[in-house]
C-alpha cells in the first residue's frame, strides 16, 4: 500500500470525556452537525468514540455488523457478544428472519385495512377537538394497538399494548444517559431495577395473550419458523418498543411538516384515499420521505469496531464506539440540495445512495419492521391529512433527542375539512 492509498485514521478533536459530555449534553444534534463541519466526515470525538459521516465508510460499517462492527448492546444497553455464531446473536438473527416471513404482503394488507378504520376512529374522536396537546402520546397508543393487533391476530393483547409505554418509560433515563455505568453498578441502580421489573410484567402480559384464545397474526408465523415459547417472547418485547413511539414520532413530524406546508398538505389531501387505500400516491410518499430525512426519529445508530477496521480511506481504532447519525448525513451530503428545507417534490428524481440516506438503517440489523412500518406511516398519514388541516400551536425549538427524536412541547391545531 503506497502512502496515498493508506487508510487515514479519524481526525482527532482532543477533546475530554468530561469536554465533549459537556458540549453533547447542551446540544446533541448540533454538536455532531458542528463536528462534521469543522473537522471533516470522520471525526473522534473523544478517545476511543468516533463520529463516522462519509457516505461510503457509513454504508461499509454497516454492511460488516455482526462481523467486523457489533451491535454490543440489548434493549437496557447491557453488553452483549453481537458477533456471529454467538448464540444470542444467531436467535436474534432466526427472529429476524421469521419476523420478516411474517410480515408478507397478503398479512400487510389485511393489517391496512384494520388500520384504516383504527385511525378513522381516532380521528372521530378528534373531531370535536380544536388541539391535540402531545400528539405523540395519543398515536403511541395507536401504534401500540397496531403491532399489538399485527402480532396477535384475534387474540386480546390490549394489555400487553398497554404495558409497552411504561417499558418504554422505565428504559428512557437508563439509554439515555451517554454515561455508562460498570455492570456492577448498574445492578443496583433503581433505574434499572424498574426497568427488569418493568420488562418482567410485559413479558407476563404477552405470554397470556399467547395462551389466550383466538389466531392469527405474526406469533403464528414465528411459531411456523420454530421458534419456542420463551424465544417469540423475546422478539415481540424488542419489535413491540421499536414499533411504538418510534412511528408515532414520524407521523407527528410529518404532520408539524404539512401544518407548515399548508400547499403541499392540501395537494396530499387532494391525493389520498381517505380510507386509507392500498396504494399511496406519489406525493404522500415524497412527504414521509423527506419527513424521514429531516427528522429521522432514530437518530443516532451505533456500532463497535471487532478490532482494527479499514473502510474505504478510513481507519477506525480497535473496540472504537462508533457513532452514525442518519440526522446529520440526511444534512450534510451534497446530494440533498438546501438540506434544511422541506422539499418533498425533491424525491420527484432524488437517488441518493443507502450510506447517504438510511432512516431505516443498512445491513443485516437493520429496521426490521420496515414494511410495517411503511404501511403505518402511509395508512395513518393518509387518513388524517384527509379528514384534517393542521397548525402548529406551539413547539419548542430543540427536539427531545433523549431517545427517539422527537418534536418537544407541541401542540398542534385542528380544523376538520
Ligand atoms: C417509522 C418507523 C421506523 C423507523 C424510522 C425505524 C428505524 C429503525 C432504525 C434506524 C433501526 C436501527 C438499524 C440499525 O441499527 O442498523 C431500527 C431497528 C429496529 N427496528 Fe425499526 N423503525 C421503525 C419502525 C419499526 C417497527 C414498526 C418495528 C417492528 C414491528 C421495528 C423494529 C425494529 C427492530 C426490532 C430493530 C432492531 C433490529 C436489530 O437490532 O436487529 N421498527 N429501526
Amino acid at each position: 500500500m503506497t502512502e496515498q492509498t493508506m487508510p487515514r485514521p479519524p481526525v482527532r478533536t482532543g477533546t475530554t470525556q468530561a469536554g465533549l459530555m459537556e458540549q453533547y449534553e447542551k446540544d446533541r444534534l448540533g454538536h455532531l452537525l458542528a463536528s462534521v463541519e469543522r473537522h471533516g466526515p470522520v471525526v473522534e470525538l473523544t478517545e476511543g468514540t468516533v463520529l463516522v459521516n462519509d457516505p461510503a465508510a457509513v454504508h461499509d460499517v454497516l454492511r460488516r455488523t455482526n462481523t467486523d462492527f457489533l451491535v454490543t448492546g440489548n434493549i437496557r444497553r447491557d453488553e452483549v457478544s453481537g458477533v456471529r455464531g454467538d448464540p444470542a446473536t444467531e436467535a436474534w438473527m432466526r427472529g429476524r428472519r421469521a419476523t420478516q416471513k411474517g410480515m408478507s404482503p397478503p398479512a400487510l394488507e389485511a393489517h391496512r385495512v384494520w388500520l384504516a378504520e383504527e385511525t378513522g376512529r381516532l380521528c372521530d374522536r378528534w373531531q370535536a377537538r380544536s388541539s391535540v396537546t402531545d400528539p405523540v402520546a395519543e398515536l403511541e397508543q395507536l401504534s401500540a394497538r397496531s403491532f399489538a393487533r399485527f402480532c396477535f391476530g384475534t387474540r386480546d393483547a390490549g394489555a400487553a399494548a398497554a404495558r409497552t409505554g411504561d417499558l418504554l418509560n422505565s428504559l428512557t433515563p437508563l439509554i439515555s444517559s451517554p454515561f455508562h455505568f460498570p455492570p456492577a453498578v448498574r445492578r443496583f441502580l433503581p433505574r434499572y431495577r424498574r426497568s427488569v421489573s418493568a420488562q418482567k410484567k410485559l413479558e407476563e402480559e404477552l405470554r397470556r395473550a399467547l395462551d389466550g384464545p383466538g389466531e392469527g397474526g405474526l406469533v403464528a408465523s414465528l411459531a411456523a419458523a420454530g421458534l419456542d415459547g420463551e424465544a417469540t417472547v423475546r422478539m415481540l418485547v424488542s419489535n413491540g418498543l421499536a414499533s411504538y413511539r418510534v412511528p408515532a414520532a414520524a407521523v407527528t413530524w410529518a404532520l408539524v411538516a404539512l401544518a407548515r406546508e399548508p400547499d403541499v398538505a392540501e395537494e396530499c389531501a387532494a391525493a389520498v384515499d381517505p380510507g386509507g387505500g392500498a396504494t399511496t400516491p406519489d406525493i404522500l410518499r415524497w412527504t414521509i420521505a423527506e419527513s424521514l430525512r429531516l427528522w429521522p426519529p432514530n437518530w443516532l445508530i451505533l456500532r463497535t469496531a471487532n478490532g482494527l477496521q479499514t473502510c474505504g480511506d478510513w481507519s477506525i481504532p480497535a473496540g472504537a464506539a462508533v457513532m452514525i447519525s442518519p440526522y446529520v448525513m440526511h444534512r450534510t451530503a451534497p446530494v440533498f440540495t438546501d438540506p434544511s428545507a422541506f422539499r418533498p417534490h425533491r424525491w420527484a428524481s432524488l437517488q441518493p445512495t443507502a450510506g447517504e440516506y438510511l432512516p431505516y438503517g443498512i445491513g443485516s440489523r437493520w429496521c426490521v419492521g420496515k414494511a410495517l412500518a411503511d404501511l403505518e406511516l402511509a395508512t395513518v398519514l393518509s387518513t388524517l391529512v384527509a379528514r384534517f388541516r393542521f397548525t402548529v400551536e406551539r413547539m419548542d425549538p430543540l427536539p427531545d433527542v433523549r431517545t427517539t427524536l422527537l418534536p418537544a412541547g407541541l401542540t398542534l391545531g385542528l380544523r376538520p375539512r
